[in-house]
């Protein structure tokens, strides 16, 4: 039996307020500012959602970012194009009012697009998203073909070079060569993220690089759910919590 069956993992600390003084707030998105939904268009930006990031927005001189597996085109049409972006898990970057930076969209996405397709065809509840430089396979709505997506994928990530981005009930193939840890990096080194103490909220598997470019700079990282092995110092229970403990940010002097 493995030692991590045997010792369950311990919680983590909730985040003391005070850490949000004088932070570069770096937010995931789905499932951390917005709560999980069946599917991806099925998630509202809210306006007290709204309200609540650009409150933190001003106390943080601009120090915050929204950093997203979501494409900035995507983030952007829900309503998130007045604050910073890094989309697609850091390979995109924007700011407000600004042209996308980012890579162009590869043939490889294209033929990986194609062959998900050919396998969701005729398989209620599997889901393909097109994303504008990557493609994701969704199951959470057909949970029963987990494993074969998962071996697909796999299997396109090897022929193509794609690289092969896990998820929640997802499987995604994207351009390599960035992750939500390089993105924290390249925006930590110019303004208006400068001079801030990073740190990282997030859910998934892709916020972990986060998690440890902000310990590495001397931040932290909130995971938000149950316990996991994680690079993250402080956990959080859920959206709610989240967006609870933002807001007291959001009212102070930080
Ligand atoms: O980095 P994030 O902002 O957390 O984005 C990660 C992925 O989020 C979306 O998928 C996830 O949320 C969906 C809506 O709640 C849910 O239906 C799906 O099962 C989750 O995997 C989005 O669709 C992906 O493109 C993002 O990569």
């Amino acid at each position: 039996m493995s030692e991590s069956a045997l010792s369950p993992l311990p919680d983590l600390p909730p985040p003391p307020p005070a850490l949000l003084s004088g932070a570069a707030l770096f937010l995931d998105f789905d499932g951390t500012l917005a709560p999980i939904a069946d599917t991806p268009d099925g998630v509202v930006v809210d306006g007290e959602l709204l309200d609540l990031l650009a409150q933190l927005q001003g106390a943080l001189v601009g120090r915050l970012a929204i950093v997203s597996g979501r494409s900035i085109a995507t983030l952007r049409s829900l309503g998130l194009g007045d604050f910073l972006l890094a989309g697609t898990h850091g390979l995109e970057l924007a700011h407000p009012g600004k042209a996308i930076e980012g890579p162009a969209r590869l043939p490889a996405v294209d033929e990986a697009e194609a062959a998900f397709h050919a396998f969701a065809d005729g398989k209620p509840g599997l889901l393909v998203e097109r994303k504008t430089i990557s493609v994701g396979l969704h199951f959470r709505g057909a949970p029963q073909w987990a494993e074969e997506a998962d071996d697909l994928a796999r299997r396109i990530a090897a022929r193509s070079g794609l690289a092969l981005q896990l998820g929640k009930m997802l499987v995604e193939l994207r351009p390599g060569g960035a992750d939500k840890g390089s993105a924290v990096r390249a925006l930590m080194e110019k303004a208006p993220m400068s001079g801030g103490t990073p740190l990282f909220i997030g859910d998934d598997v892709t916020d972990e690089e986060g998690f440890a470019a902000a310990a590495e700079l001397g931040g932290a990282g909130i995971l938000v759910g149950p316990p996991r092995n994680t690079a993250a110092a402080f956990s959080l229970e859920q959206v709610a919590a989240v967006r609870h403990y933002l807001s007291q940010g959001a009212v102070r002097d930080i």
